[in-house]
This record gives C-alpha cells, structure tokens and sequence, in this order.
C-alpha cells in the first residue's frame, strides 16, 4: 500500500526512505528564477490531437487519497515535444482555505493558489504508462499556474463533482468536454526542464511543460477544492483533509530551465 503523505512522520522528508529516488537527481518542482532561465527558439507551440472529447465519452474522477484525479482518453495526444506522448491522467495540487497558495512550481519564489498537472507517457517507445513511468524520456506532464479571477465555467466541469468524491476510492463520471478549455492562452509561451515525478516514487522520468499565462478560477471555486475532499475514506473515524498536497521546490544547482518566450 503506498503509505506516504504530505504531513506528519510519512511527509516528504520521509519519502527517500521508502522511495529512494525520493532523495535522487533531477526533482521537481522547482522554483523559476532569472538565473537559470534561458531562451530557446527551437521550442514549439504544443500541439493537442484529441482533446476535444465529445459529451457522450465519460471520463472517470477519483479520490485517491493523494489528489482528485481524472483518466483521459487515450485518443488524446501532444505533438511537438521530443516525441509522442499520449495522456493518462489529469490531477490538482492545492493549498488550504487560510493559506492559497497550493502550486508546486513557484517563479520568483512566488507560489500561485493551485496547480493543474496533465500527465502523458510516451507512446512512440512504450506500450503504456506502467512501462514509461521509470523510463528517463518516458513521460511528459503539462502544468497550468491557477490563480484567484472571474469564475471558470470550464474547471466547473469537473469541480461540480467534488461533492461525489469527497472520501478517499470514491468515483464519479465526468461528461466528456475540451480539455483544451483547461489550458491558458499563448500555448507557445512555456518552461521546458526535465525534472521528476513530484509525488513518490519521484521517478525522474518527466519532461515538464509548464504554461508561462496562468488560468483564474473564482475564489468559491478555489474554496471548493480546498475543503471538498478528505485522505481517508468515508467510514474513517479520524478524517483527514485533503489540503496543502504540493511538494516543497528542489534544489537545481548545475540545471537550467529553457524558456520559449522572451523575458
Ligand atoms: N505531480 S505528478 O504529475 O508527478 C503526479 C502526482 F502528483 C500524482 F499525485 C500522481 S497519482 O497517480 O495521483 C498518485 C501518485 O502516484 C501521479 N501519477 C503518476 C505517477 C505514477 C503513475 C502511474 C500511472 C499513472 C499516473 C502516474 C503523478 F504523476
Ligand atoms: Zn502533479
């Protein structure tokens, strides 16, 4: 059973001693500061193939017990990174309702409210994500800063659920929508690294993907993620909240972080 969490005695300094890797190279998230940014015109614009998921297609929300997360169609594809990755998964990290600021990358040292992750593995040289996971160019996960603005009708999608997966295992369906929608404007202004998986096993298989524009959603929806869900599940006599789920920034000496925009 994977016993780790994001407080007490299983918190992150805990993670390496279950989780070797945990303690390894490469960790995400990290902080984007001017000195480790640097420009590079051969980035492109991602491209989404199938992102567009008609409302007959249903999509699978989960509680599971770490973040509320969201399978995807694998008919849904990126392009124009080093290779092909097809998407797995679409998860949040969040603060709580006295302290909002949940993101696990920071810039300038700043932290936003929320963070939205869409993993990806890559299916040019692997069959599925199990098999990419662990592999160094095996998967791809594309980060939306969230921050507090006018009230998102696209997040509403999948938040309106929260109240059907408050305890931990609890599912719902989702209809099918863009999940393009999700995504800020200026998808060719990015941060490129190659870093890690931010929860254990903290494999440092991730090309991360980080949007430069943030997306607002309103302050009630923000307070809806932040007190909709619980670790434990529903007949658990010690409930426990599901909030500040982010890792703390990593150290990044000798790295750099390749922008596709101009400061
Ligand atoms: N911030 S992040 O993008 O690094 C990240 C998470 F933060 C996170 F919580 C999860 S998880 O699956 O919900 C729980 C831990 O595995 C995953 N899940 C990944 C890791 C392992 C795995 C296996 C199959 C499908 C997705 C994932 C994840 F990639
Ligand atoms: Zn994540």
């Amino acid at each position: 059973v994977s016993k780790w969490s994001y407080i007490g005695p299983d918190g992150e300094k805990a993670w390496p001693k279950k989780y070797p890797f945990c303690g390894g190279v490469f960790q995400s998230p990290i902080d984007f500061h001017k000195a480790i940014l640097q420009y590079d015109s051969n980035l492109l614009p991602v491209e989404f193939i199938g992102y567009n998921v008609p409302s007959t297609d249903q999509f699978t929300l989960i509680n599971n017990g770490h973040s509320v997360k969201m399978y995807l169609s694998p008919a849904m594809f990126i392009r124009n990174l080093p290779f092909e990755y097809t998407a797995s998964q679409l998860h949040l990290h969040w603060g709580n309702q006295n302290k909002s600021e949940g993101s696990e990358h920071t810039v300038g040292g700043k932290h936003f409210a929320a963070e939205l992750h869409i993993v990806h593995y890559n299916s040019e040289k692997y069959p599925d994500i199990t098999a990419a996971m662990d592999k160094a160019d095996g998967l791809a996960v594309l980060a939306v800063l969230l921050e507090i603005g006018p009230f998102s009708p696209s997040y509403e999608k999948i938040f309106r659920h929260f109240q059907n997966v408050k305890y931990k295992d609890q599912k719902v369906l989702v209809p099918g929508f863009n999940i393009q929608e999700l995504l800020p404007d200026r998808l060719d202004e990015y941060y490129r690294y190659k870093g890690s998986l931010t929860t254990p096993p903290c494999y440092p298989s991730v090309l991360w993907t980080v949007f430069r524009h943030s997306v607002k959603i309103s302050q009630d929806q923000l307070l809806a993620l932040e007190t909709a869900m619980y670790c434990t599940q529903s007949d658990d006599p010690e409930p426990l909240e599901m909030v500040d789920n982010f890792r703390n920034v990593q150290e990044f000496h000798e790295r750099l972080v390749f922008i596709s925009f101009h400061e």
